[in-house]
């Protein structure tokens, strides 16, 4: 629990790695009326023509990464960050800064509307430290040799591809370390809806307490 932030609305930080399931859990909350605050769909936003990141990503990167839509070509930028470290860190400052400003502001705007529940959901959640902005951190993880398994499956990937990309998140001993709740989506479905539930029957009941 982090002390220093607004208690109104509860943030939970919703992470895991890549293909670990946070979208099947975000969904699971979204529909119990939980707002969810996409971290990865800010990342895109953050960077969109006219912005000051549009402008500092393309220095950093070079107008080869520009489509010829004049937007930033994130499969492109994607295949250089991916396989070297340096470059994704480049990156990673340049966004991350925007990220959170975006999100800050997505959570304040949530407050003035009244909402009691928010989920952050951000692969680097903890990388970026944005668990700062929460007062409680969910966790998904799986084996990485079953993440391989659903990159190679779901987007094509080859290993060595779906392994790069495995390698430079945190580890899922990393998350492990800062969780307050884990979840594994290594079974059916239907187990980790059942998982939800029962983290989200502990905040409402915790949350109930507290208002009382
Ligand atoms: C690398 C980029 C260009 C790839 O874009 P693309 O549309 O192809 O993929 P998408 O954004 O859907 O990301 C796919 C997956 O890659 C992984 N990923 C994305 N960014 C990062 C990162 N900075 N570090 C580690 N993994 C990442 C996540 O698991 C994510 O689900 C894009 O993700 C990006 O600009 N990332 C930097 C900003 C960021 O950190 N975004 C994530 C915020 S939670
Ligand atoms: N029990 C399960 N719960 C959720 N997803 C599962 C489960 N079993 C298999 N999967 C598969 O795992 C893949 C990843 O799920 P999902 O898209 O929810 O993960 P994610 O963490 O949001 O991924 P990313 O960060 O890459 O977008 C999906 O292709 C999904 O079909």
């Amino acid at each position: 629990m982090n002390e220093n932030i607004p208690i109104h609305p509860h943030v939970i930080g919703l992470t895991g790695g890549i293909a670990s399931g946070k979208s099947s859990i975000a969904k699971r909350l979204e529909n119990l009326g939980v707002f969810i605050v996409d971290c990865d769909a800010l990342g895109h936003r953050a960077y969109l023509p006219g912005t000051k990141c549009f402008k500092d990503v393309l220095q950093a990167f070079g107008d080869e990464i520009k489509d010829a839509n004049g937007t930033i070509n994130r499969k492109a930028l994607g295949s250089i960050v991916f396989s070297n470290r340096d470059a994704l860190n480049k990156l990673n400052s340049i966004v991350w800064p925007q990220i959170a400003e975006l999100a800050k502001a997505e959570i304040k705007k949530l407050r003035t509307e009244g909402k009691d529940i928010v989920v952050l959901d951000a692969v680097v959640l903890l990388e970026a430290n944005w668990n700062k902005f929460c007062q409680e951190v969910w966790v998904a993880i799986i084996p990485p040799e079953e993440v391989v398994k659903r990159l190679m499956d779901r987007n094509g990937l080859d290993p060595d591809a779906a392994w790069k990309r495995v390698k430079v998140q945190f580890s899922n001993q990393e998350r492990l370390k800062v969780a307050d709740i884990v979840f594994s989506t290594l079974w059916e479905p239907e187990f980790t809806q059942k998982q939800v539930m029962k983290a989200w029957d502990e905040v409402e009941k915790v949350l109930k307490s507290s208002s009382l």
